[in-house]
């Protein structure tokens, strides 16, 4: 690899920013450049364990070359997996981070996006395309996860339980391997605090990853890099390395020594970092204002949608009608909410030829130089949207004309790997065909849209995209904006993973744990580096990192409770009130038996008090003949009896079942994440709901008198609040009609039997110990058994 010098060359003559980018990899410390870099001996370590397969987490001080080291370990992936990209999952957790490595942020290349409650974690389900590659061709593969720190415990832990469902199998992660690089001393996940009304189901992206369950059965292999190759001054390193350990006298030296200002570099323009957006809004107008020519206004398009609007734009029944005045009223909160103060994208963005900016949405993810948020490059025209419309007229019909070719076998044939390519065009295609649409709507024929040239040296002219948010049962709001932000300037959280020449910190107002440390060890060298605002506790470092740290320097495993604090602190937010009633479904699979009045309605489907099995409509399963299946996406099944997925052997419903279905109605249901959920019960009763999923032989189901689920009102056990292990036990003695063995092993569940309380992987909420309230519900898979 050659070192990638990246300047943002500009018409004006002025060059902005220098900065070298991780994929380079070529630059020995203190910038001079060598012709092959060669690995350290704790480099070359890594890749060989990555080689043999191990499940490898390496850390280090910022600058020891984790990002550096990735794209070696990708580039020896390519040539064990070959053309087989998608063999390898490349990922960071920020979308700036998966641009060091050619990747996409973890929260795209799982499917998740980003939760806001642990049911979006669904949406892994939702692609096929998606699942395929997770239990084919991720088979045997790779999943890279860079800068590590940033991925917060709940959410690790709740990948790990979605990708093995999807894979169906037991081991961590369903068997990926996985290579975690980052350093914790830097940047902590952004987690939301939880609040009187916070939904129960809320995602509160807490905790460092070393924190969850999930961390220590991945058995990772754990490497720490030693040698720093950002900086060669030692003096430099040595109050670095003081910094991150919270030391604020090193800091205060730092930027004694750092005050001055930097020597003039002619157009060469250091990067400014700040803990704040005020601040780097402010020094971006500055800086465009000294750019010659009057600035280009791009005008957002901003929209409300009410809820009933919604619903019909997303083909469903809206609730109730809004009389005239409730819809004028719901129009005024949705036009004052926050979101258009707070979005991302400016309602009024001023561009000029030569303004550095940053990509704020991720283009054409998947393909080679993915543009992603955070994306890097500098405005190199202004065109009108009658120009970009007919430059994406022509883009399209290239694309066609490309695919067609290579539809009819008449690819190129030094195309490296035409299936990949093939896929590269369809999504062009794809993501070409989406802006031609948001952009026709957007702006007047001669409204401004900039072509950007960005770092990798692609040069690309913007339309719009549109940012949304939604506020629940009033309904959503919109802004249409060219998706980008002036960046001469940039807040410490974007400029993680970037290695700088020539910057210019501001230590004002550093509020997060590691901050300070990440923005100063940025720079190369000390001659490059400017210290300004130096406030005193601006260090500041987490003790757990500290703690887990010494553990790791030790080789002992870290342990501490915050996991069980977390679940137990979870438990205290008022869960959002819901309505009991009896049967009613919501898109979801058909369901089960409800069970009253405790142990002595307990055993098997004719117990007293029990309703029969009822599917959800004509088709496989409970589902309508209008239901699509996730999994093959046919109509009249859902991914629970597919039959492309072994399912689809149940037999079909009696008249009488349909007729019992269609009577009931009550508690509401929703699929999350491929089970059922079954709203509150009376006040007064403890509800668990089960779910033996297991498909044939074996399965959990044939032990529950051959149901689907059952459901049940547990009595309180001996005047507490009951556990999982007690509510498990009354199962065990009320339900089973069949060999307890197969369900419970002990006073837990035997291997291989998921546990969900609220759908949530029981390893979340303290397994066994974990409390279960009024209207919680616990649930239970096999995974054996393609269950
Ligand atoms: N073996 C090596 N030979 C030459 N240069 C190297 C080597 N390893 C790393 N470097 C260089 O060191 C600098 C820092 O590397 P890199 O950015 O990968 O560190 P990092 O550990 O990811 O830093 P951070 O934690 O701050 O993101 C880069 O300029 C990189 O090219």
């Amino acid at each position: 690899m050659s070192q990638q010098e990246v300047t943002h060359v500009s018409n004006t003559g002025i060059t902005h920013v220098s900065e070298t980018m991780m994929p380079s990899g070529t630059q020995e410390a203190g910038g001079s450049q060598v012709d092959s870099p060669t690995l350290s001996a704790e480099q070359q370590r890594v890749i060989e364990l990555v080689k043999q397969g191990k499940n490898v987490f390496f850390t280090g001080d910022a600058g020891t070359g984790k990002s550096f080291l990735l794209n070696h370990i990708i580039a020896e992936l390519r040539t064990i997996y070959g053309d087989d990209v998608s063999a390898v999952g490349i990922s960071a957790a920020t979308g700036i981070a998966a641009t060091h490595i050619s990747g996409s942020t973890l929260h795209s290349v799982l499917g998740c996006g980003a939760p806001r409650t642990i049911d979006d974690f669904e949406k892994m389900w939702g692609s096929s395309q998606r699942i395929r590659a997770l239990k084919a061709r991720y088979c045997t593969a790779v999943l890279i996860i860079d800068e590590v720190s940033m991925v917060s415990a709940e959410f690790f832990q709740m990948l790990e339980t979605m990708v093995k469902q999807i894979r169906g199998l037991d081991a961590p992660f369903g068997g990926l391997q996985l290579v975690l690089s980052g350093d914790y001393f830097q940047l902590p996940p952004i987690s939301n605090a939880a609040r009187p009304g916070t939904p129960a189901n809320a995602f509160l992206n807490r905790g460092y990853t070393f924190q969850c369950p999930a961390w220590s059965r991945c058995n990772l292999e754990c490497v720490l890099l030693t040698k720093i190759w950002r900086q060669a001054d030692q003096e430099f390193v040595r109050l670095l390395n003081a910094i991150r350990f919270g030391d604020n006298a090193a800091a205060a030296e730092l930027a004694r020594r750092c005050s001055r200002p930097l020597p003039d570099h002619g157009s060469i323009k250091p990067t400014q970092l700040f803990s704040r957006n005020a601040d780097v809004d402010r020094v971006n107008a500055d800086e465009l204002a000294r750019l010659p020519g009057t600035p280009a206004v791009c005008e957002a398009l901003d929209e409300v949608t009410l809820q009933d609007e919604l619903a019909a734009l997303r083909g469903a029944k809206p609730d109730r009608p809004l009389s005239s005045t409730d819809r004028e009223r719901d129009r005024g909160r949705l036009r004052r909410h926050e979101f258009f103060r707070d979005c991302m994208a400016a309602d009024k963005l001023q561009l000029k030829v030569g303004a550095q900016v940053m990509l704020l949405k991720n283009l054409e993810l998947g393909v080679s130089h993915s543009l992603v948020n955070g994306s890097r490059g500098v405005v190199a025209r202004i065109i009108t949207r009658t120009e970009f419309i007919e430059q994406l007229q022509q883009e399209i019909s290239t694309l066609k004309r490309k695919l067609k070719r290579d539809d009819s076998g008449q690819a190129a044939p030094d195309a490296g790997s035409p299936h990949t390519q093939h896929q590269d065009v369809g999504k062009r295609l794809d993501s070409a065909l989406r802006q031609m649409q948001v952009t026709q709507r957007w702006g007047t024929p001669t409204s401004s849209l900039p072509v950007v040239k960005f770092l990798h040296g692609r040069v690309m002219a913007l339309g719009v995209e549109t940012f949304t948010s939604e506020l629940a049962g009033v309904g959503m709001c919109s802004r249409t904006q060219i998706p980008l932000k002036l960046a001469a300037a940039l807040t410490v959280h974007k400029c993680q993973g970037l290695t700088l020449d020539l910057c210019r910190v501001s230590l004002r107002s550093m509020f997060a744990e590691g901050q300070a440390y990440v923005a100063l060890s940025r720079c190369r060298t000390l001659e490059g580096l400017q210290v300004t605002d130096y406030s005193p506790g601006c260090a500041k470092t987490s003790q757990t990192v500290i703690r887990f740290d010494q553990a790791l320097r030790s080789g002992v495993e870290y342990v501490d409770d915050a996991w069980q604090q977390w679940q137990r602190a979870h438990k205290c937010v008022a869960p959002p009130p819901r309505v009991m009633s009896d049967a009613v479904l919501i898109g979801g699979i058909r369901v089960g038996t409800r069970i009253h009045g405790g142990g002595a309605y307990g055993r098997g489907s004719g117990a007293p008090g029990t309703q029969p099995y009822a599917g959800g409509g004509a088709g496989m399963g409970g589902a309508k003949a209008t239901d699509i299946c996730y999994r093959c996406k046919q109509p009249g099944h859902w991914g629970s009896n597919c039959p492309q997925f072994g399912g689809g052997q149940q037999q079909q419903q009696q008249p009488q079942q349909q007729e019992q279905r269609q009577q009931n109605s009550g508690p509401k249901r929703r699929r999350v994440m491929g089970v059922t959920a079954v709203a509150a019960p009376p006040a007064g009763s403890i509800t668990a709901f089960f779910k033996p999923t297991g498909q044939r032989n074996g399965g959990l189901d044939l032990l529950f008198g051959n149901q689907k689920a059952v459901e049940a009102d547990i009595p309180q056990q001996n005047g507490h609040q009951l556990t999982v292990a007690e509510a498990m036990a009354w199962a065990r003695d009320n339900l089973l009609t069949d060999r307890p063995e197969l369900f419970m092993k002990g006073s837990s569940v035997r291997p291989g039997v998921l546990v969900l309380l609220n759908d949530t992987d029981w390893e979340l909420c303290g397994e066994l110990d974990a409390l279960v309230a009024d209207g919680d519900r616990v649930t239970f898979i096999s995974t054996l058994h393609g269950g």
